[in-house]
């Protein structure tokens, strides 16, 4: 899988050549290229925004930019590429999205700052036949689309076939089997600050442990996560006899 990412700060996406997404790189899993947006520019101050037309504060991402630099990154038959844009006002990123994605040949992440990068971009390369997704990591506001392609790009790599060493540990830990949050997870010394493990899982009894995190993982989702209670699929309860 090849991903690109255009921003005018190309340092946030350091952190990429770190840990697993690091090593893929290395290894050629992930061919992940960075690219400065003002390389595009053709000003003495490399300008990449200007005055919102209708008014308004702060500055809009110009088009003209943005589509010589998306041009060259997005290359080929616009079928094998598809353009991510980081925003707040996308449909939100979920693990459904990451499992997408990370089906794709080429992801190109335009990462708008300011106000955020003129709306025809994205009008034009859906009309020249490129899939876009103009997606948001949640309701908070930053100050670009960077942190929010460091997270998207973390959720789908680790999806890329050989990129995870155990397989296994792809299943959606952090939303269990069953759409639930995870149950509490506990290691060694057995007692530490004052604190002891539930005896449960210190008894070697595999069914009850089982019947124990599942019952810790309905807690904290009905607690935490009422929403995802609601959106539980019946059968879903039943296949991991789960009741609520
Ligand atoms: N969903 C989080 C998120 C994603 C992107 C942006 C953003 C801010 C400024 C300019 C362009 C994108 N803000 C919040």
């Amino acid at each position: 899988m090849r991903i690109d990412v255009v921003t005018i700060f190309p340092d946030y996406l350091a952190a990429l050549d770190l840990s697993l997404v690091g090593k893929a790189r290395r290894t050629g899993l992930l061919d992940l290229r960075v690219h400065d947006l003002r390389d595009w520019t053709t000003d003495r101050h490399r300008t990449v925004d200007d005055t919102p037309f209708g008014g308004g504060a702060g500055m809009v991402m110009r088009p003209d930019i943005w589509g010589r630099a998306l041009d060259d990154v997005l290359g080929g038959p616009p079928a094998q590429s598809r353009l991510v844009v980081p925003t707040p006002s996308g449909e939100v990123f979920t693990q459904r999205h990451a499992e997408a994605l990370a089906g794709e040949e080429h992801l190109v992440f335009a990462c708008g700052r300011y106000e955020g990068i003129d709306a025809r971009v994205a009008e034009h390369y859906r009309a020249a036949g490129v899939p876009v997704s103009e997606l948001s990591i949640g309701d908070y506001v930053l100050n670009g689309g960077e942190v929010a392609a460091l997270v998207m790009i973390e959720a789908v790599a680790r999806l890329v076939p050989g990129m995870v060493g155990n397989p296994e540990s792809l299943v959606e830990e952090s939303h269990g089997a069953a759409g639930l949050l995870e149950y509490p997870v506990y290691t060694k010394p057995p007692e530490w600050a004052g604190l002891e493990v539930p005896e449960v899982l210190l008894s070697g009894h595999h069914g009850r442990v089982e019947r124990w995190r599942r019952d810790e993982a309905i807690t904290r989702t009905s607690a935490r996560r009422p929403d995802m209670i609601e959106a539980l699929d019946p059968a879903t309860l039943d296949k991991h006899d789960l009741r609520l």
